[in-house]
């Protein structure tokens, strides 16, 4: 899948991934009014809301954008009717040979552990039959536990030539409480940055490992450093856009060859058509409104990178 990814980037020159954050305060009225009429003010009635409003969008980005991360909190909070939802969007965007980066930051106990990577990468198996459950390209893993909690995944990787994108220095305000942390003169991420490079040596594609790492676009200088130590590993960058994350401060991010980044947008691309710069749309055209903001993503992203 890393190298679908790389060459899914390439082909449509975007370095870029639209994250699938669903959530309701950002679903137009029209869309909420119909799924209510149909299934009431019910998970239900959520959930297909969601499902019209990620289906148009999708619909609306495929040919310009390489690649989807839906964010699973915002299904989960619906229940089963969010799960179903999440399920159906990864399909759908695979139907539309998207590469779906499962948002799901799983992590835990070896066998734990082995039970996520199955169910979002792998096949579980039932009786004589090995059958795919959510079946994301790459997941989001947290190494909080170890190399217990990320083995079980990256074995599931070599298997299904899947990938996961391990937190390495995350783009929230408070990251730094542990991440920034000193051990034995150097920052907790660069160590994790390590771990990442030898977990990844493992597994390699043809330029980039399976195994990849998460760091915001809020640090920008931390970036820099971990571009260094994980030279084999794709970087997904959140927290352009909506969390004050620019183009020139990712340039770093990639490697010389241009390639080894994809930067994320969620609220920034959906929610486009709630901002003054795309309000000219209207909200019955919210799609359209999120097909320009990745059109402008994209071009602002690659202004930097070819400056
Ligand atoms: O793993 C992630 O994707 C992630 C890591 C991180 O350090 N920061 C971060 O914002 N994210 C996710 O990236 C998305 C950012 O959304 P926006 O701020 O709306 O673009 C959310 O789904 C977050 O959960």
């Amino acid at each position: 899948m890393i190298n679908k990814l790389v060459d899914k980037i390439k082909k449509q020159n975007a370095p870029v991934v639209v994250g699938l954050d669903p959530m309701m305060k950002f679903i137009p009225e029209h869309l909420k009014k119909a799924a209510f009429a149909e299934y009431g003010e019910t998970l239900e009635g959520a959930a297909e809301a969601i499902w019209q409003f990620n289906k148009a969008i999708v619909d609306n980005i495929y040919d310009i954008v390489p690649a989807v991360k839906p964010q699973v909190a915002m299904y989960e909070q619906f229940g089963i009717e969010g799960m179903k939802v999440f399920q159906k969007t990864v399909d759908y965007c695979k139907s539309k040979d998207m590469v779906v980066i499962g948002d799901v930051k799983r992590g835990d106990i070896g066998s734990t552990s082995e039970a996520y990577a199955v169910a979002h990468l792998g096949k579980v198996q039932v009786g004589s039959k090995k059958l795919s459950a959510f079946n994301e390209d790459f997941a989001t893993v947290n190494p909080y536990l170890g190399s217990d909690g990320i083995n079980p995944f990256v074995k599931v990787c070599k298997e299904e030539k899947k990938g996961i994108f391990i937190l390495v220095k995350t783009s929230n305000p408070s990251s730094g409480e542990f991440q920034d942390r000193l051990i034995d003169g150097r920052p907790l991420y660069e160590l994790v940055g390590e771990k990442v490079a030898e977990w990844g040596s493992e597994c390699m594609g043809d330029d980039y490992s399976y195994v990849g790492a998460v760091v915001g676009a809020t640090y920008p200088e931390m970036g820099k450093t971990l571009r260094k130590i994980m030279p084999k590993a794709y970087i997904l960058v959140p927290g352009y856009g909506a969390q004050g994350g620019k183009a020139e401060d990712l340039v770093h991010f990639f490697n010389e060859d241009g390639l080894g980044a994809i930067v994320n947008s969620s609220r920034g691309i959906i929610a486009a058509y709630t901002k003054e710069q795309y309000a000219k749309f209207g909200e019955e055209h919210f799609a359209e409104a999120s097909r320009q903001a990745a059109l402008d993503m994209i071009a602002d992203i690659n202004g930097a990178l070819h400056k």
